[in-house]
């Protein structure tokens, strides 16, 4: 069975590279800021809206796809507060979410959902907890000064792999899971499907 990503997220493609995983990407092409607002205005949990996004780009690659194991992921940072932040628009955003990160706890909520024919016939939530510093103004330039725009593409306004590891005095939970899958259930279950050797 053929295993799709339907991810356009680099750092998805590179974690299943680097494990071995053979498969193909595609692109959900789905209008994920019409379906956040959607869900957010029903008041939907941080875990909820993450599984419900990869699912929807799960199915929508399936439908198109039907032979294949399709995978969709997506992930969220969720705030003490209940709040959640998207990817930042801009510089300036990328600077206001580092200030309301600054000083306190969140957590990167990564959901994987997989399809065959349409329908879901796997799913997993993982979290990290994320332990953030407090974030000096000075700090925040410079570290944007370094890390804008590659930073434009993540939530959170880090890449853990790179200098966002300055950000945190300590993190709980999967590495994978912040990079955006939690790979090991993911390898587990393609090990179920026959993809991957047990
Ligand atoms: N390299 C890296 N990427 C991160 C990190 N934290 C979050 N991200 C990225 C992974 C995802 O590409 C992105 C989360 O946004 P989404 O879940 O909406 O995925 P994205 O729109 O990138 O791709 P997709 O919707 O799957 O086509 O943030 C990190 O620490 N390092």
């Amino acid at each position: 069975m053929r295993l799709v990503l339907a991810s356009k997220s680099a750092s998805r493609r590179a974690m299943l590279t680097a494990a071995g995983v053979v498969f193909e990407s595609a692109s959900a092409s789905v209008d994920e800021e019409a379906a956040k607002a959607a869900l957010r205005a029903d008041g939907v949990a941080p875990r909820d809206l993450a599984d419900a996004l990869a699912e929807l780009k799960a199915l929508r690659v399936s439908h198109r796809d039907p032979e294949a194991l399709v995978l969709g992921s997506d992930s969220v940072v969720a705030l003490e507060d209940g709040s959640m932040l998207d990817k930042p628009a801009d510089r300036a955003e990328a600077a206001d979410h580092l200030r309301r990160l600054s000083g306190k706890r969140h957590e990167l909520i990564s959901a994987a959902v997989m399809a065959i024919d349409g329908k879901p016939v796997w799913r997993v939530v993982d979290r990290a907890k994320m332990h953030v510093r407090p974030l000096s103004e000075n700090f925040i330039e410079a570290y944007l000064d370094l890390e804008w725009p590659g930073i434009s593409g993540c939530v959170g306004c880090y890449r853990i792999e790179g200098p966002g590891a300055q950000l945190f005095t300590r993190i709980e939970g999967s590495q994978f899971t912040v990079l955006g899958l939690p790979l090991l259930p993911v390898l587990d279950y393609l090990r179920v499907r026959g993809i991957l050797a047990s």
